[in-house]
């Protein structure tokens, strides 16, 4: 079965299941397009709720991220191992996707000024997230899809706000870790995509 990834060719939301993938060295096409350009406004219209990413598996195609990085982590198991676990790995899941909400609304609808963001919206959601983060990954020492959207996030806010993982050794380290696993370690090298859709961070 192949796996193709269908997303803007910017980080965005697509990246989480980009660094799953690449981590996890499943082999997958990875389908970019320009934002807003003449593909998308065709593909546009083929998708169930006419956005991405979306991640076709042989003959199934899955939208929403959530929905999607948590086929991954079933299928791959990246889930947890009971229950319980799997209800950790949503709390920091949906807590990340809470900060990616704040990110998108300050830089695409300018809700909130830079300063408000990195000052107080920002370091607000990472100590959250550092107390949460009481392991090596976030459930024990065993990765699963939270670490990816946790690592997506914090290196977001290490590129726009530098110097905002400092106060967060745990949330550091883990960025440390991800950083150096070896085929991310290998993407990061070469990747050059935008982190949004829209020229400022
Ligand atoms: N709830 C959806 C949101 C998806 C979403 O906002 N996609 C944006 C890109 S990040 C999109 O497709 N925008 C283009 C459009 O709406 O035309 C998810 O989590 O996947």
């Amino acid at each position: 079965m192949t796996i193709t990834l269908h997303y803007f060719d910017v980080r965005g939301l697509g990246e989480y299941i980009r660094l799953l993938l690449i981590d996890q060295g499943i082999p997958f096409t990875d389908h970019r397009f320009e934002v807003f350009g003449e593909e998308w406004e065709k593909l546009k219209k083929t998708m169930a709720f006419g956005q991405v990413p979306c991640l076709t598996d042989g003959n199934e195609e899955y939208v929403q991220t959530g929905a999607i990085m948590r086929y991954l982590g079933r299928k791959y198991d990246l889930y947890g191992s009971n229950i319980s676990e799997a209800a950790y790995i949503d709390m920091v899941f949906e807590c990340v996707r809470d900060l990616r909400m704040k990110y998108a609304r300050y830089i695409y609808y300018s809700e909130e000024t830079k300063e408000n963001y990195d000052n107080v919206t920002l370091p607000g959601i990472l100590e959250n997230l550092s107390k949460l983060l009481k392991t090596k990954f976030v459930v024990g020492d065993k990765i699963s899809i939270a670490d990816y959207v946790l690592f997506e996030e914090l290196d977001v806010a290490n590129t726009t706000a530098p110097g905002s993982l400092n106060k967060f050794e745990n949330l550091k380290q883990l960025h440390a870790n991800m950083s150096a696993r070896p085929n991310i370690k290998k993407y990061l090298s070469t990747r050059s995509a935008r982190i949004n859709g829209v020229d400022r961070q």
